[in-house]
């Protein structure tokens, strides 16, 4: 995800500095006109305005917290955006260090997958300091096509975690009815019609449905992110004493599919933990 929306700022003509863990996944960039600092730290010190792209929790702290994270090179007047999928808690400790620098802090995590992140056509959402909200709100344009500010840090991620629990519900739904139209003898290919035509139709079936028939499930959104949002969201749920049986179950679903060697195929690889060979 922070590939493609860093290209996009890049080809935008915004002046961009990158870093990965992995560096090798910067080389496109660099190739596009980016320029290239050895660690998180030397990219806020370097920056403006730093994003952060992170897989999970973990991730996120370490970039922003950790030995050479981010908040070693922030100060006054600079800004730190954190677009990675966490839970408020986690979000609420990174703005508290962050702020301690006297660098403003917004968490924006986005709804969209790959595609919209290549088409700048991300949904931001967006919570934390205005100030900053309205400075990074021509940079947030370029990478998407709205961008929701809900206020305090921490609305920002439950509204993502909400989404994407909704979302995980749906695709194990969606699993069950495709191995249940087959299984009746009838052609999910034409189930798959049906839902788009209807009042619970879904870009998500149309895209995804065609290849989970023939169990290929290219990346998009990886599996373990998605079985993460929804341990997030269980959390997030049991915080306020809301009942939600149906993610409850959708959780434990990718769990098992985590468990057979799913967690980097996309997660609508989730229809493997429904069938037979995998419950057994
Ligand atoms: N894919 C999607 O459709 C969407 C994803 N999201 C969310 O966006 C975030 C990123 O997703 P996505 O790009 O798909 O995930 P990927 O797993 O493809 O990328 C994760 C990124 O986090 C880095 N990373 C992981 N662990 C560490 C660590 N310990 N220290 C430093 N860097 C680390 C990885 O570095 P390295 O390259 O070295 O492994 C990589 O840059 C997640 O929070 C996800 O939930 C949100 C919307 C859509
Ligand atoms: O967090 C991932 C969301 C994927 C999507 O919105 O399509």
């Amino acid at each position: 995800m922070g590939s493609p929306m860093a290209q996009n700022l890049i080809k935008s003509g915004c002046d961009v500095t990158v870093w990965n863990r992995t560096k090798s996944k910067c080389d496109p960039l660099i190739s596009l006109g980016a320029k290239y600092k050895p660690s998180p730290e030397e990219v806020a010190a370097s920056c403006d305005v730093t994003f952060a792209m992170l897989a999970d929790p973990e991730s996120a702290l370490d970039v922003a917290l950790g030995k050479h994270g981010a908040a070693n090179g922030l100060n006054s007047g600079k800004g730190y955006v954190d677009v990675s999928t966490v839970d408020g808690a986690t979000s609420k400790l990174i703005s508290g260090h962050i702020k301690s620098t006297g660098a403003s802090f917004l968490e924006a995590p986005v709804s969209g997958s790959k595609k919209p992140a290549e088409d700048g056509q991300l949904i931001f959402l967006a919570a934390g300091d205005k100030s900053l909200y309205q400075i990074a709100a021509p940079l947030l344009d370029v990478m998407g096509k709205s961008r929701f500010y809900l206020g305090d840090v921490g609305n920002g991620a439950a509204m993502k975690l909400v989404v994407n629990m909704i979302m995980g519900s749906m695709m194990a739904s969606f699993s069950e009815g495709l191995l249940l139209t087959e299984k009746i003898g009838l052609d999910p290919k034409v189930l798959v019609e049906v839902v788009s035509q209807g009042a619970i139709s879904a870009p998500m079936y149309s895209v995804k449905g065609p290849s989970m028939i023939q169990s290929l499930y290219p990346t998009a959104f990886p599996l373990k992110h998605q079985q993460k949002d929804l341990r997030l969201a269980l959390g997030l749920a049991e915080s306020v004493s809301q009942s939600t049986p149906i993610a409850a179950a959708a959780n434990e679903l990718y769990k098992v599919a985590k468990s057979h060697g799913l967690s980097d195929e996309d997660f609508s690889a989730v229809i493997e933990a429904l069938k037979p060979k995998l419950q057994q």
